[in-house]
């Protein structure tokens, strides 16, 4: 692969048994276990991709959402570039504590502008038949939240889990270009004469 790779770590958060593991575990070896067991700490996976043209390395913190292994997980959250936030769509719990997971990489990550981090909200296990949250119900959180992508997906059935992960990176590179917009500090409007000197954020 040619050209520079950027290296993007993206970190996965949300209630034990959402299946962050399996997403990851997924996306980097396409396999899923329907038997995997509770993550203890955290790993991470890395995988190589491009997207519109960038080349990256994709680092995929992959966190135990159990609430007894907060202590362990929470030294990982600083330097993250993203967070999938995941909850399951049979499971109304691990949608209600979005916010909290929210709440806790802000505060553990030392998030120094949420309103403009690059948040993404993963709905997974969209095959169950038994679904406890609707995706006009998600999208809605989503919006009102801080209008973040959302995305319904299946690590089992692999529906998705390609697309969710790219995302992430399309808005890591989204708040890369906007900054670098404001750094300029002028915006030159090439349509007219007069030139604005504003700075867009
Ligand atoms: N039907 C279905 N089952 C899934 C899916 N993703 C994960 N699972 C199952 O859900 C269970 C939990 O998945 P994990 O990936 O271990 O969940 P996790 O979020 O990593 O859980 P913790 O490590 O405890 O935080 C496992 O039995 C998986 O096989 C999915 O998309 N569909
Ligand atoms: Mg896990």
């Amino acid at each position: 692969m040619s050209g520079k790779s950027l290296l993007l770590k993206v970190i996965l958060l949300g209630d034990g048994g959402v299946g962050k593991s399996s997403l990851m575990n997924r996306y980097v070896t396409n396999k899923f276990d329907s038997q995997a067991f509770h993550t203890i700490g955290v790993e991470f996976l890395n995988r190589d991709l491009e997207v519109d043209g960038r080349f990256v390395t994709l680092q995929i913190w992959d966190t135990a959402g159990q609430e007894r292994f907060k202590s362990l997980r929470t030294p990982f959250y600083r330097g993250a570039d993203c967070c999938l936030l995941t909850f399951s769509v049979d499971d109304r719990q691990s949608f209600e504590n979005l916010s909290n997971w929210q709440k806790e990489f802000v505060y553990y990550a030392d998030v120094k502008d949420p309103e403009h981090f690059p948040f993404v909200v993963l709905g997974n296990k969209i095959d169950k038949l038994e679904r406890q949250v609707s995706t006009e119900e998600a999208q809605a959180w989503c919006m009102e939240n801080g209008n973040y992508p959302y995305l319904e997906t299946s690590a089992k059935d692999d529906t998705n889990v390609a697309v969710a992960f790219e995302e992430a990176v399309r808005q890591v590179l989204a708040v890369e270009e906007q900054l670098e917009h404001c750094m300029l500090g002028h915006t030159i409007d090439l349509h007219s004469s007069s030139k604005s000197g504003s700075s867009c954020c």
